[in-house]
């Protein structure tokens, strides 16, 4: 026992076990001081700040980030995503688009400090494939949920005026969609030369289906238009889509089956997101299924099956007032299921340059032509009995744009240089 309490004082004494009683009573008071800090932070939070999160399942998560881009150009972090598409040449293109980068960002906006946090940490994962789960939160000090709002409200008319601006092409991103670049000066219907009534006929069914919807509705038919386009290559039925779309203006959402990375889910999914106003555009459909049974696909290493397709297309899911429009080469090629009325409801030819689509051609690369100089032109060109490709005929008014209208007519062989012969699919 004597022993015992000495070697207690001893220890005591010593400079060690003062030491680790030091350290421990540091440590304690350490760890009493963060916890009073995140009290008093959690409570200068839940009283002093405002806070709004969006994520990125919700419309307006992009135009936050879009209207977060412009109205602070000097950014210093920034992410970039690439998008590509093919072009109506059948050329691929891509842009970047800058959006601020994860983490946080500070901006003033009207006096206020705004910190913005974007967090795109995780994957979430549905029926149609997983995707980032991202979040965006916009935070300023005070009970301020004016200024937020004010922000989500700017964002969102950015966002509309942009839009506004001309034809949109978006693309798909997940199970949504992305717009594609800025929006596009809208092409006009009279740079779009067919034969007489085509287009005006089209376009008339197209206002029609649009007042119509209660019509629809009453009779319990889907509100739903689909369009088919079909002829040769180069012969205007992108262009005339384009044209379309700007005339009432409608976005562009551009669909291709062959993206390997899509999925039928993911397509069902794509169709119930198509924005309000946006023509829906499925380009050469016969190379898409390459394979009848419905089950396989041949061409490209896409996942996507024609029933997966024709699902999509008719599925209860598939936006209301929806406008379709697929376009091909080989009409006889296509599944007739993907055709039958209801899902096609409006089929037009777009073939060679007729007469008429001759001399309007001329006039409007040669204004300075006389009704002589057209007719001459029409003759001329006939009398080489071969189909005109409006594409060929386009490039041949450009390659002789600098030369007298006489050397023009001396040429007119040169629309068929390199040119293979047409095949018609009327
Ligand atoms: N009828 C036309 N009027 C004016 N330009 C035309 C016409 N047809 C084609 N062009 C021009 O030719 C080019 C190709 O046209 P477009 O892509 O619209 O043809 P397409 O029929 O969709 O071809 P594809 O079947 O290969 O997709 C465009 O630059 C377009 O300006």
């Amino acid at each position: 026992m004597h022993l015992l309490k000495h070697a207690i004082v001893v220890a005591v004494s010593s400079n060690y076990v003062s030491k680790v009683v030091g350290l421990a009573s540091l440590s304690l008071a350490s760890i009493v001081i963060d916890e009073t800090i995140g009290l008093i932070k959690r409570y200068f939070w839940q009283n002093y700040v405002t806070e709004l999160e969006v994520s990125n399942s919700d419309k307006c998560y992009h135009w936050l980030l879009q209207w977060i881009s412009k109205y602070n150009e000097h950014l210093l972090h920034f992410s970039v995503t690439t998008v590509c598409r093919n072009t109506e040449s059948g050329h691929a293109t891509s842009k970047f688009d800058y959006e601020p980068s994860s983490g946080e960002h500070m901006f003033k906006y009207k006096g206020h400090t705004i910190r913005v946090k974007r967090d795109r940490s995780s994957m979430i994962s549905s029926e149609y494939g997983s995707r980032p789960y991202e979040t965006l939160n916009l935070s300023t000090w005070g009970r301020n949920r004016q200024v937020l709002n004010e922000i989500l409200e700017e964002a969102r008319l950015y966002a509309m005026s942009v839009m506004e601006l001309g034809t949109t092409l978006m693309v798909p991103s997940y199970d949504t969609w992305h717009n594609f670049g800025e929006p596009r000066i809208p092409r006009s219907l009279s740079s779009v030369i067919l034969d007489e009534g085509v287009i005006e006929n089209i376009l008339k069914d197209i206002h029609d289906f649009v007042d119509d919807q209660s019509w629809y509705l009453e009779r319990g038919i889907p509100y739903r238009r689909g369009y088919l386009l079909y002829g040769p290559p180069g012969c205007g039925k992108t262009s005339m889509i384009m044209a379309l779309a700007g005339e009432i203006k409608y976005n562009l959402c551009v669909l291709s089956l062959n993206d390997s990375k899509m999925s039928d889910d993911q397509l069902v999914q794509l169709m119930g997101e198509v924005p309000s106003k946006s023509f829906v555009l499925l380009e050469d459909i016969d190379a898409m299924f390459a394979n009848r049974d419905g089950k396989t696909v041949i061409e490209g290493s896409t996942k996507v099956t024609l029933s997966g397709l024709l699902n999509a297309l008719d599925g209860v899911v598939s936006s209301e007032g929806r406008i379709l429009f697929m376009t091909t080469n080989y009409v006889d090629r296509l599944d007739s299921a993907l055709i039958r009325s209801g899902r096609v409801d409006y089929k037009q030819y777009i073939g060679t340059c007729s007469d008429h689509q001759l001399s309007q051609m001329f006039i409007r690369f040669r204004p300075e032509g006389t009704t002589d100089d057209k007719s001459r032109f029409v003759k001329d060109v006939r009398k080489y009995s071969k189909p005109v490709v409006p594409s060929h005929l386009q490039e041949f008014f450009l390659l002789h744009r600098h030369k007298e209208l006489n050397y023009v007519f001396e040429h007119i062989n040169d629309l068929w240089q390199n040119v293979q012969d047409i095949q018609l699919t009327e």
